[in-house]
């Protein structure tokens, strides 16, 4: 755990149907019950329709299905939460295996609420990684979604990296000079060509994978997990049918780790996220900021006079471009509510 994660406070983090507007409460984290010292760990790799599949200790090899317990409430179970099993816990078919617990959250990362959903929606869990999937043309590349994506990742606690596809159609140059200064892994990909790369970034990690449809995300993932489309099948066999591709799914990387691949997120769920989450995920300001006027949003002058970040340039601490990018992504925050009017990204 990086010093970054230690410093945080993960477990507000935990409830994911947290309203979009203010009046929020906190509901008592499910405690485990002695009659279940006997339960099992596993992590959700697949959800479908009230049916959770589960890799026990993390092993693709050990699927077990299972349920809620009644005594879970309405605690959320989502993909990549590590979870207590009891019951039949065989993996045999037919078999249904019962959640009675849903371990603390090391990160999240959410979609926004849409039309039909008023909640926020934690859509994964645990993941270490966010891989930021653009393509450099067809489509072109969008900063915006880039910057949404950072902020969602620095906020909910995943490292970010960055994936520019189709590199035989357009150089990545521009873009890697962009966002030098936030100095997160970028990697560039094309077709015919291996994601060698990809994969050793990858490598025992679990990782969600974000992206608009048409960047190249299912040919990487094919790549990657060679045997991606019958994974996909298996996850779904054992839920009650029909793979719904609006749900999030994790594939068990051939040399250990997972990709998460969120179909299901459109846009990044940051109206709960605030400008000292943002700024938290840049060690070198977080002081600075605490020496800021209380409800300063960091952007610096005319919004923000009086914001104390600019000392960390000024003694040498920090480059401008760095607190530029910073503040960029704060900026990016901010413009939420206009950005929330547009159709969904
Ligand atoms: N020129 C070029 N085309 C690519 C490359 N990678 C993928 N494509 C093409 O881009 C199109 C979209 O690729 P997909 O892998 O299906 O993209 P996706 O992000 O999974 O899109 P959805 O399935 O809609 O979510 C396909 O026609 C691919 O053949 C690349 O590196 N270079
Ligand atoms: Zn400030």
């Amino acid at each position: 755990m990086s010093p970054r994660d230690r410093r945080r406070d993960w477990s507000r983090l935990d409830e994911s149907d947290v309203r979009v507007r203010p009046g929020r409460g906190t509901r008592p984290r499910t405690k485990i019950r002695p009659e279940h010292a006997d339960a099992v760990t596993a992590m959700v790799v697949g959800k479908d329709r009230g049916r959770w599949t589960c890799a026990l200790d993390s092993d693709p090899k050990q699927i077990v299905v299972a349920m809620r317990a009644r005594e879970l409430g309405r605690t959320p179970v989502v993909i990549g939460d590590y979870v207590d099993l009891v019951g039949d816990t065989s993996g045999k078919p037919d078999t249904l295996a019962r959640i009675v617990r849903v371990a603390d959250r090391t990160s999240v990362l959410r979609r926004t609420a849409d039309d039909t959903d008023p909640f926020e929606r934690v859509v994964v869990a645990n993941a270490s990684q966010l891989l930021i999937v653009v393509a450099l043309a067809d489509p072109p590349p969008r900063k915006g979604f880039i910057d949404r994506a950072l902020v969602a990742a620095y906020a909910g606690g995943l490292e970010p990296v960055l994936c520019l596809t189709k590199s035989d159609l357009a150089s990545p140059d521009s873009l890697i000079d962009a966002y030098a200064d936030l100095a997160f892994p970028i990697l560039v990909t094309r077709q015919d060509e291996e994601p060698s790369a990809v994969a050793e970034q990858l490598h025992s990690q679990v990782t969600a994978l974000v992206g608009h449809s048409g960047v190249g995300k299912s040919t990487l993932v094919n790549k990657l997990v060679p045997d991606a489309d019958r994974q996909t099948g298996v996850v779904s066999a054992v839920g009650k049918g029909r793979h719904t591709s609006v749900t999030a799914v994790a594939l068990p990387l051939p040399d250990g780790g997972w990709v998460i691949d969120t179909p299901g997120i459109r846009s990044f769920g940051l109206a709960h996220i605030s400008p000292d989450d943002i700024v938290s995920a840049f060690p070198e300001f977080v002081e600075a900021a605490e020496e800021c006027p209380s409800g300063c949003g960091h952007l610096g002058a005319p919004e923000d006079p009086d914001c104390m970040l600019d000392t960390v340039v000024a003694d040498g601490t920090a480059t401008q471009g760095r607190l530029d990018s910073l503040r960029r992504l704060l900026a990016s925050r901010a413009g939420l509510e206009d950005a929330r009017e547009q159709p969904a990204e």
